[in-house]
């Protein structure tokens, strides 16, 4: 049992009504508590209380569905980017598959050619559903970014960051490794996105670490979605956002599924001029985010947090 002292994750609530037509108040409260929480955990929770029961329900029992496949039907999802595509078996995360679906837009386009693969003769309930949970976290994604971004007085750059960006949206299963057990999900790491959005059915297992070494539980529920930092995000804010180490525990007899829309950022990153001083001196050369993804493909202790080394790395091969 968790004592009731556990430390806690901050949460932070989101009201999207309010927040697109109400005060700019709440908007500017919100966006520093929201770079606070970025700031000191690299992840924070969304208390998000307009998500609709139906669409939770849906998303997570066509997840279900989808996992049931044969294995040479769900292979059929294959990709060049590493992490994206169909995973899963892997001797390390016995317990841990995915579908990595890459899209520019949360778009019907791009769910329908996912759909396809695995019925060929359509299934419009499960690509509406998935698309309608995608925009949902790409609304959520955007409005976060709209606070970072904010918050530090970097407005200007919301919009190159956003005609910039692709996404994968990956939908996750962990088995379930049986009555008063537990085993490895997902071995600990640094996510190689920029930021990301996750939901989950009702199952914990999410650990991120704080800075201090503490393992701090995700507690789910169909209203809360995590924020986490990728190492892309925590360079181009020159070391100013924390990027979490976390990890998946998979415990008892219920399986964990969860769906999170992780973004990538096509070109140069840079960090921001406004940024840097003498007090904060530049940590981060500009890098390609996506050879930075290339980079760490062959995991390992790249999982552990890899940007500082590219970055070094591929400055010295330039020069
Ligand atoms: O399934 C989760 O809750 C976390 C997944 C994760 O950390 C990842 O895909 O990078
Ligand atoms: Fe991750």
């Amino acid at each position: 049992m968790d004592s009731p002292c556990q430390p806690q994750l901050p949460t932070i609530k989101f009201n999207s009504k309010k927040l697109k037509n109400g005060s700019t108040d709440l908007f500017n409260s919100t966006s520093d508590s929201v770079r606070a929480a970025l700031e000191t955990y690299g992840c924070f929770v969304i208390e998000y209380e307009e998500m609709s029961p139906q669409l939770y329900e849906a998303m997570y029992g066509l997840s279900e569905e989808l996992f049931r496949l044969p294995m040479e039907t769900k292979r059929n999802h294959t990709s060049k980017l590493p992490g994206f595509g169909y995973g899963g078996n892997y001797a390390a995360m016995p317990l841990f598959e995915y579908f990595g679906i890459e899209h520019a837009q949360p778009d019907l386009e791009s769910m329908r050619k996912f759909t396809g693969l695995f019925w060929p003769d359509g299934n419009q309930y499960f690509c509406e559903t998935l698309q309608s949970y995608c925009n949902l976290l790409s609304e959520l994604y955007w409005t976060v970014m709209k606070m970072v971004t904010s918050s530090y007085g970097l407005e200007r750059h919301y919009s190159t960051l956003e005609t910039a960006s692709f996404y994968m949206t990956r939908l996750m299963r962990y088995h379930a490794p049986g009555e008063g057990k537990s085993n490895i999900g997902i071995l600990p790491h640094r996510d190689k996105s920029f930021l990301s959005v996750i939901g989950t059915n009702e199952v914990r297992g999410l650990e991120i670490e704080t800075p201090d070494g503490d393992w701090i539980h995700f507690e789910p529920a169909p209203t809360k979605f995590i924020v986490v930092v990728g190492e892309a995000l925590m360079a181009w804010s020159n070391g100013r956002i924390y990027c979490p180490l976390h990890k998946v525990v998979a415990r008892g007899m219920k399986e964990k599924y969860s769906i999170g829309t992780f973004s990538f950022v096509r070109g140069i990153l840079e960090v921001p001029q406004e940024l840097v001083n003498d007090k904060n001196p530049l940590q981060f050369k500009p890098f390609n985010h996506l050879d930075f993804l290339d980079y760490c493909r062959e995991g390992g202790s790249k999982m552990y947090g890899a940007i500082q080394g590219y970055c070094e790395e591929s400055t010295r091969i330039e020069s």
